[in-house]
């Protein structure tokens, strides 16, 4: 059991999590200056708005085991923070980031570097990546529910969980979503923003 010391926005974190989550906030600061990697008007709230929002995206899934794949992970939202919390938290589980723009992708590979992380970055395009059998899959930011689940229904294991976190709108996401697909889902309130939410779904099948 890893002692706990430190807290990112009311949760607690192990002294090496704190730290290394730090550090991924130096090196994001350091690249947006050069490149697109987070809304310019955001650099101010990384805490909250990218890192505190990606760890609720870990926690949604407190028993995830296996592969968690993340589908374009931009600056690593919130692929790379799973990857850092699961070093202290999560240890056997093998994180996969999508990301298809080649300096973002660059910017995933330093940080991994940097880090220690061992986790593996395809910068591929998802549709062009055999399937990636994922235990877990997430996607923020990405596309409308509709496409993520065919980005799923692609890469996810047949037991597998996806988790989106989804803004106001995510009612009307999922109404358009079960006109197409079926599937099983629960959603969680953020505890970041008051209108938006972590949608989990299972089972995916076509209409
Ligand atoms: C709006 S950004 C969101 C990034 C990050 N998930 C976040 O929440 O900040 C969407 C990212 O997905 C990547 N992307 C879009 N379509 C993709 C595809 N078909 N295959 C791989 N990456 C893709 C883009 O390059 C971009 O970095």
């Amino acid at each position: 059991m890893t002692a706990i010391h430190c807290q990112i926005r009311g949760r607690d974190v192990s002294r090496e999590t704190f730290e290394r989550l730090r550090r991924y906030e130096d090196l994001l600061r350091k690249w947006t200056s050069r490149i697109n990697l987070i809304g310019r008007s955001t650099i101010t709230e990384i805490q909250e708005r990218h890192i505190r929002d990606s760890i609720q995206v870990f926690d949604s899934v407190p028993d995830a085991t296996g592969n968690w794949v993340d589908l374009g992970s931009g600056a690593g939202l919130p692929g790379m923070i799973v990857a850092i919390l699961a070093v202290d938290e999560r240890p056997d589980l093998k994180v996969t980031l999508v990301e298809a723009d080649l300096r973002k992708s660059a910017f995933l590979a330093t940080v991994a570097r940097e880090l220690g992380l061992d986790l593996r970055i395809e910068a591929q395009r998802i549709e062009n990546i055999a399937p990636l059998g994922a235990d877990v899959l997430s996607a923020r930011a990405l596309a409308p529910l509709p496409k993520l689940l065919e980005f799923a229904q692609r890469h996810m294991a047949p037991d597998g969980v996806a988790v989106f976190p989804k803004g106001a709108r995510w009612q009307e996401e999922l109404r358009q979503a079960l006109e197409k697909w079926r599937f099983s889902y629960q959603n969680q309130p953020s505890v970041t923003e008051p209108d938006a939410t972590i949608l989990k779904i299972g089972g995916i099948s076509r209409v």
